[in-house]
């Protein structure tokens, strides 16, 4: 398995398709002189762009264009890479991709699996695992805001915060472990540098940083909001009204949406993932009850469940029977992810609780908007934000979790050395995974898995 770390790789690095410009690269621990000498014909000068015909076996030019050298280990992988830069038809790269291979015969070049050459400069210590993720998200970000904070992590932004918890919580670890191997001074040792007043200090900083994670998170995964509620109580116009299109069907005929209708809007640059569903109702019709089933499954895995009711009828016994039962089976789900919203605030008075809004209108809109980035817990501006993922996430809680345990068994009397160490001993491991100093092999495996081919 490791040996494969070893092989030269070579891909196609530009998208697939048509293009005025393509790349084809390899990446190789030995050196790339030979293959440079059989395609260019002669040698190139490091890191400087070469133009001159690339050519196949019998010598003929496959196309003319760029040739560049990064000897090791100055390059993206940290290896030795060789791009050709060519005109970017999917024929001619072909061609120039089992060119590399042949000329590199030797070498044993295979093709780079997805993530690859990302993967080589993780290993070869060019970026940590957060900066490698960061890359992938660069490249799939949806919004511009998505993009600018991916392209801060891909700096460094979460791996320098990480880093500075890392060094707070090596020192007190040493500080614990000198204790442990000097048992006579024990509580005087941490006594005297604070060992107490240090780790709330390093549980308040995580605290930060995991709210920024958080942030990051959002912006990466977006929010999956559900519209939900009787037939006809304007969820259809709700979502038309939000993504600015008609993308449901609207009539006044309750029991319209059947199917599931999904677009993704932004909002200050956080992704939405908004359904619309078929409305809640108790109905013989067949294909509406599958309907009905289909929301209930959207609502129990929604972010937020806007929970929509129509001003027009409100207070009517048979309308709030039926907004009864939906509420009691809404009971399940967390309340703290429903948002009630009252529609047709044009044709109505205004509730005297929750949220009104107009979809006819627009108005009640901005405030909509604002209440869902709320709901969710979105309160930075994207300016100096870093990307993130749930799996960062969830590291800093385990790490937090552990400092938690660590501060409990300092207060006693006298405390626990061991345990106090294990448990910080445990918390840098979990912060460890958000870099990679600390990853199984599997986890490795899925991230770079999910990249393009020849990133
Ligand atoms: N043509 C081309 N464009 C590209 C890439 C590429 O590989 N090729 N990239 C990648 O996919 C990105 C740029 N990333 C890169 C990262 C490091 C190095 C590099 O040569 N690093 C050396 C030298 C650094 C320096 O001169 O300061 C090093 O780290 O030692 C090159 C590209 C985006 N644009
Ligand atoms: N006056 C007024 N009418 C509205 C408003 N929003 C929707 N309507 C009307 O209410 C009716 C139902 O709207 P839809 O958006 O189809 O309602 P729905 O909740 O999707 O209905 P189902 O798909 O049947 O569950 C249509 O005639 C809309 O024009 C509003 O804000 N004000
Ligand atoms: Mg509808």
């Amino acid at each position: 398995m490791l040996s494969r770390h070893q092989d030269p790789i070579a891909a196609i690095a530009t998208a697939p398709g048509r293009g005025a410009v393509g790349i084809v690269r390899v990446s190789s621990k030995q050196d790339l002189a030979p293959l440079v000498a059989a395609i260019c014909g002669r040698a190139l000068r490091p890191r400087e762009a070469s133009y001159l015909p690339f050519r196949d076996a019998r010598g003929d030019a496959i196309d003319q264009g760029l040739a560049l050298l990064f000897p090791a280990p100055h390059s993206y992988t940290g290896e030795h890479v060789l791009e050709l830069q060519a005109h970017g038809g999917p024929v001619v790269l072909q061609l120039l991709l089992a060119r590399c291979m042949e000329a590199g015969a030797e070498l044993n070049i295979r093709l780079a699996e997805p993530g690859e050459f990302t993967q080589r400069a993780f290993l070869n210590g060019k970026l940590d695992l957060a900066q490698a993720e960061a890359v992938s998200d660069l490249i799939d970000a949806s919004t511009e805001a998505a993009a600018r904070s991916a392209s801060r992590a891909l700096s460094g932004a979460l791996s320098d915060e990480v880093g500075v918890l890392r060094d707070a919580l090596i020192k007190l670890r040493m500080l614990v472990e000198a204790t442990l191997d000097f048992p006579e001074e024990e509580i005087d040792f941490l006594q005297q540098a604070d060992a107490l007043g240090q780790l709330s200090r390093l549980s308040a900083r995580l605290d930060a940083v995991l709210d920024r994670t958080r942030q990051g998170a959002l912006l990466r995964e977006g929010i999956k909001v559900v519209l939900a509620g009787q037939p006809n109580v304007g969820k259809s116009s709700l979502l038309n009204a939000l993504a600015g299109a008609e993308l449901a069907i609207v009539t006044p005929i309750p029991g319209t949406t059947r199917d599931k209708v999904s677009q993704t809007i932004q909002i200050e640059g956080v992704p939405l993932h908004i359904s619309d569903t078929a409305g809640l109702r108790e109905t013989e019709d067949v294909v509406e009850k599958i309907g009905v089933a289909r929301s209930w499954d959207a609502i129990a895995e929604a972010d937020v469940v806007l929970f929509l009711h129509d001003l027009t009828r409100v207070g009517a016994a048979d309308y709030e029977a039926e907004d009864a039962q939906i509420r009691a089976r809404l009971a399940a789900v967390d309340p703290a992810r429903i948002v009630e919203v009252f529609n047709k605030a044009d044709a109505a008075g205004a509730p005297a609780q929750g949220l009104a809004l107009s979809a006819r209108t627009g108005d009640g809109l901005a405030e909509l908007r604002r209440r869902l980035l709320e709901q969710v817990g979105w309160h930075a501006t994207p300016e100096g934000l870093f990307i993130a993922r749930e799996r960062h996430v969830q590291a800093l809680k385990r790490t937090r979790e552990h400092l938690a345990l660590a501060h409990g068994v300092a207060t006693q009397q006298p405390p626990a050395l061991d345990l106090l160490a294990e448990e910080l001993r445990l918390a840098h491991d979990a912060l460890g995974e958000i870099t990679g100093a600390f990853s199984a092999d599997e986890l490795l495996g899925e991230i770079f898995s999910r990249f393009c081919i020849g990133k």
